[in-house]
């Protein structure tokens, strides 16, 4: 393993970031483009140089930089991070380390590594041993819909492509994931290795705790990352969550919302899958998890699951029915509201609160019969649910949404033509 030649001040080449201080003032675009920002004053957030081995396979996976392990032990009061990705992604994550990022509704959020010790004890939830699934988190007090349970910032964040490269191939996969977490402070490593179960693969153990524990699906600069949170890694796989989770990149923070209210007692379960499918269908999306699930759903009895299941295909059945319907706008207003009524108890009746999809189908449904006020509250629905369920800035830059708002505002401009 090779460090960085040097850790100079001195401008690095424009197709190389090495690392970039703190706060940095350049805009993501500069990144995006290859070109670095200059290190400018002594905050180099990195504990060290950023360690960058040299790749024993180079000839595969073409000319593109090869991952780096950057550490930043002081991140979120002390908790640290390390990072394993391209250096160009790093540069571009210095603003999201800085602490003073965090808005104060989450650093005083009692999960929040910052927040104040008389916070930290009044977490909601404690982790404890669940019967045939390992550790869970379970709730210590009753709470509110929508209420948020759980936050935490990531501890490793690896690129996700990195796990299976071929470039680097095992045993330097496995060197470079065990250095990552030795250069973090002593108490985060001793959280990370209580995640370990005992397997090894053959990337070793910190591989398989990413690959257990970690959040898929964390887009940095446009490239997927696997993040492994502390608490957030413990929470089981529920076919009816609990909670939901959203992801901040700005502020590199996640956080879990309750779907319904909560009893004490309750487990704190989110889905790994997506949602609403039924059970032979959730058997076989589970088998890349490679364990059977016994959430309280999948170990009902019988007659429950078959009664959740016809539910549930009812469900698909609807959306097939009004998206058709919408293309020839072929259902008059009672059976599109009779239907919608039917959906609406349905998803109620499964806790699929967050299928924001069903909110677009119905505003579509009310546009293709140009009820422009209906349209107006399922398009008001999907967008708050999306905001509340993926968070601020998903919303904000959600393609489908945006497509949703523009293809109402011309039908509200086709309606107003026509009266004039
Ligand atoms: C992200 S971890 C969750 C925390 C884990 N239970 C622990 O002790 O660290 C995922 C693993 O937990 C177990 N698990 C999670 N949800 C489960 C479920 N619904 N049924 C059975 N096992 C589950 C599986 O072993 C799975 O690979």
């Amino acid at each position: 393993m090779t460090p960085l030649p040097s850790l100079s001040l001195s401008t690095p080449s424009p197709s190389t970031c090495l690392w970039t201080p703190r706060g940095s003032p350049y805009p993501l675009t500069s990144l995006a483009s290859g070109t670095c920002p200059s290190p400018s004053g002594p905050s180099i957030p990195w504990s060290r140089p950023p360690s960058c081995p040299d790749p024993p396979n180079k000839h595969i996976g073409g000319d593109h930089p090869d991952d780096c392990i950057f550490t930043y032990p002081t991140f979120r009061n002390g908790q640290g991070i390390s990072i394993i990705t391209f250096p160009s992604i790093a540069a571009s994550l210095a603003e999201s380390l800085d602490d003073g990022i965090v808005p104060d509704s989450v650093k005083n959020f009692p999960s929040s590594p910052q927040a104040p010790s008389h916070l930290q004890h009044k977490k909601a939830y404690t982790v404890k041993d669940i019967p045939g699934r390992g550790k869970g988190v379970i709730l210590t007090r009753d709470a509110a819909r929508h209420e948020r349970m759980l936050t935490g910032h990531p501890v490793l964040l690896v690129r996700f492509d990195f796990l299976s490269s071929e470039r680097f191939g095992s045993d330097l996969i496995q060197e470079m994931l065990e250095e990552a977490v030795s250069a973090l402070p002593e108490e985060t490593q001793k959280a990370i290795e209580g995640l370990a179960r005992g397997k090894k693969g053959k990337q070793g153990w910190v591989a398989d705790v990413i690959k257990t524990n970690g959040y898929g699906g964390m887009d940095v600069e446009g490239v997927g990352h696997i993040a492994l949170f502390l608490d957030g890694s413990r929470v089981n796989h529920g076919c009816r969550p609990t909670v939901f989770w959203r992801y901040n990149a700005k502020t590199m923070t996640m956080e879990m919302v309750a779907v319904r209210d909560l009893k004490a007692g309750e487990e704190i379960v989110h889905t790994y899958i997506p949602l609403g499918y039924t059970l032979q269908e959730r058997e076989l999306m589970l088998k890349v998890w490679g364990f059977k699930c016994s959430c309280s759903l999948c170990s009902a009895s019988p007659q429950e699951t078959a009664a959740s299941d016809d539910r549930r295909e009812r469900l698909f059945e609807i959306h097939q029915t009004l998206t058709s319907a919408t293309q020839e706008a072929s259902l008059p207003r009672e059976r599109i509201d009779a239907i919608v009524r039917e959906a609406s108890a349905l998803i109620g009746l499964e806790g699929l609160d967050p299928l924001v999809e069903y909110m677009f189908v119905f505003a579509r449904a009310y546009m293709s019969i140009n009820e422009v006020a209906l349209a107006r509250k399922y398009t008001q629905l999907a967008e708050a649910k999306l905001r509340l369920y993926e968070g601020e800035d998903s919303a904000n830059n959600s393609v489908p949404m945006q497509m949703l708002w523009r293809e109402l505002k011309e039908l509200e401009k086709e309606i107003d033509e026509d009266e004039w």
